[in-house]
């Protein structure tokens, strides 16, 4: 490449959006001059949607008439280091206030857990690195433990990962489930790691068509979605209406309308009222509310899910 198609290349890779569909999976690249000048933060305070390839700016709070209108580039459920990893590609340093603040929330997403399992304390290594300590109630776990852990968790992941990539999910379901296992006694339960094996289950289990298992861990994920994601973001919608979903398959029908209804609040606002995604979710929402008013007025037992 020459000095001008390299840096055409980079000022177009800088400005360019991914096209999503409504449920965030990515169509493709298009470039849009007027969405271009917004900035990035990663407590960003509108959001990018796209209806075909026609993009909405939506506000995800209320936005104050001289206040910056900011959007996320980067996926926001990662630590500090990983964002600001992931900003390299577009060349600056992020200075948002989730960027400058305390380390609390990073040792939460990437740190160990608590050797008394009752105990949601994050845990701070020493200056040698040799033990790690509980910052609420003090136990320290010994470093060459955790570090033997986490190498048998990189083994395991290595060979699930395999597994889904040859299209063996039910061989991939077994072997991610015993890497959750050992990350549930390795990682905090707020851990990005044991997020995104979580998730990696929940496609799993729905693709095996299991759809109890896939509930249990899409129920899973959403404690962390909604430590990690503003409160109105797409992403806590969507698992939401992911859960809900499972649950009206599952026949759980009172929780489904809770999940739906959870899911209805945020895409209203993330995906608009109006938009073909939102109809198809009231149409849902409608019939789930209609079938638990049927199985009250008929007094009929209802199915809770776990
Ligand atoms: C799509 S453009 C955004 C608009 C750009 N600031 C402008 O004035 O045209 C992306 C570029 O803006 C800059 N940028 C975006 N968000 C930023 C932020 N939070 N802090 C500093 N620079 C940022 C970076 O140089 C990035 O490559």
């Amino acid at each position: 490449m020459n000095d001008i198609s390299s840096a055409s290349y980079l000022q177009f890779s800088c400005n360019a959006h991914t096209i999503c569909d409504p449920e965030l999976r990515p169509l493709g690249t298009g470039l849009y001059p007027v969405l271009s000048i917004i900035n990035h933060s990663c407590v960003p305070n509108a959001v990018l949607i796209f209806e075909g390839r026609t993009a909405y700016v939506r506000a995800l709070q209320p936005i104050g008439k001289n206040e910056e209108v900011s959007i996320s580039y980067i996926e926001t459920a990662a630590t500090t280091m990983k964002r600001q990893e992931d900003l390299k590609h577009y060349f600056f340093t992020c200075t948002c206030p989730r960027c400058v603040k305390d380390s609390e929330e990073d040792a939460l997403l990437e740190g160990y857990r608590c050797k008394d399992q009752k105990c949601d304390g994050f845990l701070l290594s020493n200056s040698e690195n040799n033990a790690y300590t509980c910052q609420k109630c003090s136990i320290s776990r010994d470093g060459e433990e955790l570090k033997k852990m986490a190498s048998e968790v990189l083994l395991l992941s290595d060979k699930a990962s395999s597994f889904a990539s040859s299209g063996n999910n039910s061989e991939a379901g077994s072997m991610y489930k015993t890497v959750e296992e050992v990350e549930r006694k390795l990682y905090h339960p707020l851990s990005a790691t044991l997020l995104h094996t979580r998730e990696m289950l929940l496609k799993i289990y729905m693709q095996l068509l299991d759809w109890q298992t896939a509930l249990m861990y899409c129920r899973l994920t959403i404690p962390v979605y909604e430590r990690v994601y503003p409160p109105f973001h797409p992403m806590i919608g969507l698992q939401f209406y992911t859960c809900g979903k499972l649950e009206w398959l599952l026949e759980y029908t009172e929780d489904a309308l809770k999940s739906l209804t959870r899911a209805a609040d945020v895409l209203r606002i993330t995906h608009g009222p109006k938009s073909e995604f939102m109809k198809e979710l009231l149409g849902r929402l409608e019939e789930a509310r209609a079938e638990a008013s049927f199985r009250l007025s008929d007094g009929n037992e209802q199915r809770i899910g776990r």
